[in-house]
């Protein structure tokens, strides 16, 4: 239904987005998993025919969107990174305008008014200035403007960033309902493994401009079923440890977290005991081990050497 073919986009010298091949069946969530920079925004700014590609073909429904952006603008719904709401208007004359400019007027546009803003778990409050609204509530009404014209397809640009808990988790539990139970096929960009590993039923991961790796959650955790994380906690970091233990054969990869040091070694290898011996030669304290399963997290690992947040 959405397909992009080595869509790529150029600024000056930087290649933001390069080559990238994606698609999106009716009724997916499709999520795409990448740090800052990665060149997700560039991405589905193009889907959305706000940038023009550098090279690359974008379709919706088999025909070309780039050459005729009216074939896709229609039925797609996007949710920007940044709040494009009028701060000194009230929450219901902000949907109620861009409702206007979605060309609704008299007893439709009411009523789409009140069902997206319903939708959005802020009925009781839309008579108030966006001005007073949380970061949070501000991007639920964001929300509720692209989803005004009852699009087919709604992108979302990390739409979670920088908000409270309570109101990132209405977003993702009102996302997943507009998938699972309206059917609206979502494109979900950010930098939360979690949050695409909930909502998500393939995921896309792109570093550096590139989609690096595609699949559902378990085949790409699958890439990493020879291997297994161990999460050592340590009184301190040790440079000495850390420098052994990268030299171990068995020892795939070590980083550093914030309590100590994270390994990567094959999976049933039973290097607890050289790891236990290691730090006692080199006087690390370990004061907590533990053995996880692989998180998409750890893929991003894996194949780019850096962690998601770094
Ligand atoms: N208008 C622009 N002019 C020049 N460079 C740009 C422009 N927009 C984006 N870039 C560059 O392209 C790359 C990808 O940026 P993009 O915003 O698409 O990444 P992202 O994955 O969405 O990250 P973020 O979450 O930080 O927005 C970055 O290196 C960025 O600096």
């Amino acid at each position: 239904m959405l397909e992009t073919e080595a869509l790529r986009k150029v600024f000056k010298k930087q290649v933001a987005v390069d080559d990238v091949n994606l698609y999106l069946k009716q009724g997916e969530s499709v999520g795409l998993l990448g740090p800052n920079g990665a060149g997700k925004s560039t991405f589905i700014s193009m889907i959305a025919t706000l940038t023009k590609p550098t090279s690359g073909i974008v379709t919706w429904n088999g025909k070309n969107v780039i050459k005729n952006p009216n074939i896709i603008r229609p039925t797609l719904g996007m949710v920007p990174q940044e709040i494009a709401l009028y701060k000194e208007l009230s929450a219901y004359e902000n949907v109620k305008f861009f409702g206007k400019i979605y060309r609704l007027h008299g007893k439709k546009l009411e009523q789409r008014v009140q069902e997206v803003i319903e939708l959005v778990g802020l009925k009781d409050r839309q008579k108030e200035l966006v001005n007073n609204y949380s970061g949070g509530m501000q991007r639920r009404i964001n929300i509720a403007v692209a989803l005004l014209h009852e699009p087919e397809i709604i992108i979302m640009d990390e739409p979670t960033v920088g908000i409270d808990p309570q109101s990132r988790n209405y977003i993702l539990e009102m996302v997943k309902k507009l998938n699972e139970e309206k059917g609206m096929t979502v494109l979900y960009t950010s930098h939360y493994m979690e949050e695409v590993e909930r909502l998500c039923d393939r995921i896309y991961i792109m570093d550096h401009g590139k989609v690096i790796a595609t699949g559902t959650k378990d085949e790409l955790t699958g890439i990493l079923s020879s291997e297994e994380t161990i999460n050592l906690e340590l009184e301190q970091q040790s440079k000495v440890f850390e420098e052994a233990l990268r030299e171990q054969s068995t020892v795939l990869k070590v980083t550093e977290w914030e309590k100590g040091l994270r390994l990567i070694v094959p999976k049933n290898s039973r290097e607890l005991a050289g790891i236990f011996h290691l730090a006692e030669q080199y006087q690390a304290a370990i004061t907590s081990v533990n053995i996880q399963v692989p998180s998409l997290e750890d893929v991003f690992l894996h194949l780019t050497g850096r962690r998601l947040r770094d």
